[in-house]
């Protein structure tokens, strides 16, 4: 079982389509049917684009990243090290060079740092930030402004941080300047990476051994990039430790392309009968493959082609082909290692015979919306039959008929996830699906429709 979110922290509340009713975003309008078919690659991967620049920021030498995602989110990390004074080339078709400032190099950007839609990128920076002599304002946009920042706050504060957030819990952070960090050993209550990498990058600049023991495992990144920059690290599973005071060498960086993007295309090619997909050069690291796990566990034919390692990661290509298939419990080790897929994952279920049951996965309720409710109200505007549980969802799959899905409109509450997961739905409708409030689909996707048209969907997307 994943543990659940301290009481303290409040779930994000969903904005309704009726509090935001003059749209002014890009929507997506998708025809109904067609295959997805061809290579493609889709773009870096977001969580190690963003370890990428911060490593590389606070390292000795220049870091070459290719591959890097040139989304809102990973812009938004690379844009606050540029603001502390980091001198940055890039991007350039995915190339960037981090001219890397030391441990003790980075400057007071003399301004806020706006984090804009990004949960990573607000919660590793308040970490690291902790250990700075400058202090430093963190904000976010509307759905970051909601999400719990206590759980790196708590921590950090026992680290010897002096950090404010809102009487909630939630951003803005202010971090203050400290004589001193001390490690700690902290036992995380969520299974959560950013709380993992936010006290590990505060451990940099502590005194003393900083460990983090993780209830279940979450991906990884920031412990092979730490290695892979020559920061000694001890770990053992479900643990990890660090001394403080150490030195980081750059090197050079191959982002791969990111899973939690090309789920969209595993899940579309699974579920349109004619498709034939190769996803090129996608990060398999073993702590983020929950969806093919879960797709497989379903009946999914997903092949996995040319494994090697580039950098400090597994990548490979991945061969998809329609199965049927058929609803599953998933299993709760599954969970953190899927969760950011899951919203695409809802959309498998629907098409498979019988029900699939997802519990354990309260974490989804405090991602950029409610995960559980809005994909419940997509689903259910759908002609989907979905009961929302407290810590997550059972989808009555509609198995092999071809229209699974009624066409209609659905909203994507600013969520990137839903919005790309609803598009693939229309593979398996009987009409047009509309979705709205598109722009946050950049955060992670830029490119999105284009790519999707490109592999055969009816994706047109509508401006503004
Ligand atoms: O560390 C990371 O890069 C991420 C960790 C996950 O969040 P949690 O650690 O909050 O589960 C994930 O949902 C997010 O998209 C990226
Ligand atoms: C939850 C996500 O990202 P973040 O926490 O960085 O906003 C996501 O990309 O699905």
């Amino acid at each position: 079982m994943t543990p659940s979110s301290r009481a303290t922290e409040p779930a994000a509340p969903v904005s309704t389509p009726a509090s935001n009713p003059a749209s002014r975003q890009p929507r997506f309008v998708v025809a109904p049917g067609g295959t997805l078919r061809g290579q493609l690659r889709v773009p870096g991967d977001k969580s190690i684009s963003h370890r990428a620049i911060m490593l590389g920021a606070i390292a000795d030498g220049v870091t070459e990243i290719s591959g890097f995602l040139e989304g809102a989110d990973a812009l938004a990390t690379l844009a606050a090290f540029r603001a502390m004074g980091v001198v940055i080339d890039g991007p350039d078709r995915g190339r960037v060079r981090v001219m890397g400032a030391g441990l003790e190099g980075l400057r007071d950007p003399g301004l806020a740092l706006a984090m804009g839609n990004s949960g990573t990128s607000m919660r590793l920076l308040s970490g690291l930030l902790s250990g700075q002599r400058f202090a430093t304002t963190l904000t976010g946009d509307a759905s970051l402004s909601r999400r719990p920042m206590r759980r790196v706050t708590e921590p950090l504060r026992a680290m010897g941080a002096e950090i404010e957030t809102t009487s909630a819990g939630t951003a803005p952070l202010v971090v203050r300047p400290v004589a001193n960090l001390h490690g700690i050993h902290y036992r995380m209550p969520v299974a959560s990476a950013q709380v993992k990498s936010s006290l590990l990058l505060a451990g940099l600049y502590a005194t003393g051994e900083t460990c983090v023991t993780e209830p279940a495992p979450t991906r990884d990144h920031t412990e092979r990039m730490l290695t892979a920059f020559g920061y000694p690290l001890e770990r053992t599973p479900g643990r990890v430790c660090l001394h403080g005071g150490g030195r980081l060498r750059a090197i050079p960086i191959a982002v791969p392309a990111d899973i939690s993007s090309a789920a969209f295309f595993l899940v579309g090619a699974s579920i349109a009968p004619g498709s034939e997909l190769l996803l090129q050069g996608v990060g398999l690291n073993p702590t983020r493959i929950g969806v093919i796990n879960i797709l497989r566990a379903m009946g999914a034919d997903i092949g996995v082609e040319g494994l090697r390692e580039e950098g400090a990661e597994p990548v490979a290509d991945l061969r998809v082909r329609p199965a049927p298939l058929r609803g599953i419990e998933i299993p709760a080790d599954q969970v953190p290692l899927a969760i950011d897929e899951f919203p695409a994952l809802f959309i498998a279920a629907a098409c498979a015979e019988g029900e699939t049951l997802l519990t354990g996965a309260e974490e989804l309720r405090v991602k950029e919306s409610d995960r559980i409710a809005v994909m419940a109200e997509g689903l259910t505007a759908l002609g989907i039959r979905a009961e929302v549980l407290p810590d997550g969802i059972r989808i009555v799959g509609r198995g092999q008929r071809p229209d699974v899905f009624t066409g209609g409109r659905v909203h994507s509450h600013d969520d990137h996830r839903i919005a790309m997961s609803f598009a693939m739905a229309a593979l398996r409708a009987s009409g047009p699906v509309e979705i709205e409030d598109c722009a946050n689909v950049d955060t992670s996707f830029p490119g999105f429709a284009a790519l999707a048209a490109g592999a055969g969907l009816g994706i047109v997307e509508e401006a503004a």
